[in-house]
């Protein structure tokens, strides 16, 4: 049976296409359900801004989608491949930003790089033209040989985006990719996300609605756990004044 948020759904190009894929993911702590049968489909060419409050569940799915924690039900894949069966394949076009994710102190971006670049089994002249690529691309020139501690949030969360871009993955997967930066700091890393998003397929989590407009092309908002809708931004905004007042209302509506 169809629910209100797959009525909303408008494909964007051939459903053959589907990059990153929620089949029906649950996931249990004890009685408590982070996520609950979670579905939707992200295509070639999307940039899907994944919303919803603090606590919806966001990351939560994140992780169940990159095969970082398992399912309680469900099944997620990337690029086709079946993250619970296929983790390696699916990696390989994938790059995952976590939330916070872990960066190595004491390591300088150019150590790091070189450290994950080895890890996915690129070397020699390749991993030396591919960081110089993503160095360039996040525009770390100044940074290059400094300890990464020492680095501010916003050049940090950079450094991030450097090492997940590394092995030119079709796919990225941001969590909060915008959590904790200045204005300033915000709108270089939006932009690079637009840019991203003209070859890649990006998945990318927030609580920010102006996110929304400012990258993409795709809302699917989550709240307590559940998809609430699913569709095109101007769909998000119709029959409403703002869609701060559409957030209230994804967001209450659950709760009768
Ligand atoms: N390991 C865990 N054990 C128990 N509950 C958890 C665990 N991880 C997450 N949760 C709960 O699952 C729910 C969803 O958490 P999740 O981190 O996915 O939300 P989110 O939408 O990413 O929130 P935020 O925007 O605050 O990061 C929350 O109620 C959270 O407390």
């Amino acid at each position: 049976m169809a629910t209100a948020a797959q009525d909303n759904f408008v494909p964007l190009s051939d459903p053959a296409e589907s990059m990153i894929e929620a089949d029906g993911l649950s996931k249990f702590y004890g009685d408590f359900a982070a996520t609950r049968d979670v579905s939707f489909q992200v295509r070639r060419g999307e940039v899907a801004a994944f919303l919803g409050p603090n606590g919806a569940g966001k990351s939560t799915t994140m992780k169940l989608l990159t095969g970082y924690l398992a399912p309680s039900t469900g099944v997620s894949r990337v690029a086709g491949f079946n993250m619970a069966t296929d983790r390696i394949e699916g990696s390989k076009r994938l790059g995952y930003l976590p939330e916070n994710g872990p960066l190595y102190p004491d390591m300088t971006p150019r150590s790091l790089l070189k450290f994950f670049g080895e890890a996915r089994r690129i070397t020699g002249q390749k991993l030396r033209d591919r960081i110089d690529a993503v160095v360039s691309q996040c525009r770390l020139e100044s940074v290059i040989g400094k300890p990464i501690g020492k680095l501010s949030k916003g050049y940090r969360q950079r450094v991030g985006m450097a090492q997940v871009l590394l092995h030119e993955p079709d796919v990225l997967i941001l969590d909060e990719p915008t959590a904790g930066l200045d204005p300033n700091q915000i709108r270089e890393v939006r932009k690079l996300i637009r840019e991203l998003g003209a070859t890649k397929t990006v998945l990318l989590s927030t609580h920010i609605l102006q996110e929304v407009e400012a990258m993409c092309n795709r809302v699917i908002f989550i709240n307590e756990g559940r998809v609430a809708f699913d569709g095109t931004p101007a769909q998000l905004a119709e029959g409403v004044d703002s869609l701060d007042e559409r957030f209230h209302e994804l967001t209450g509506a659950s709760k009768g």
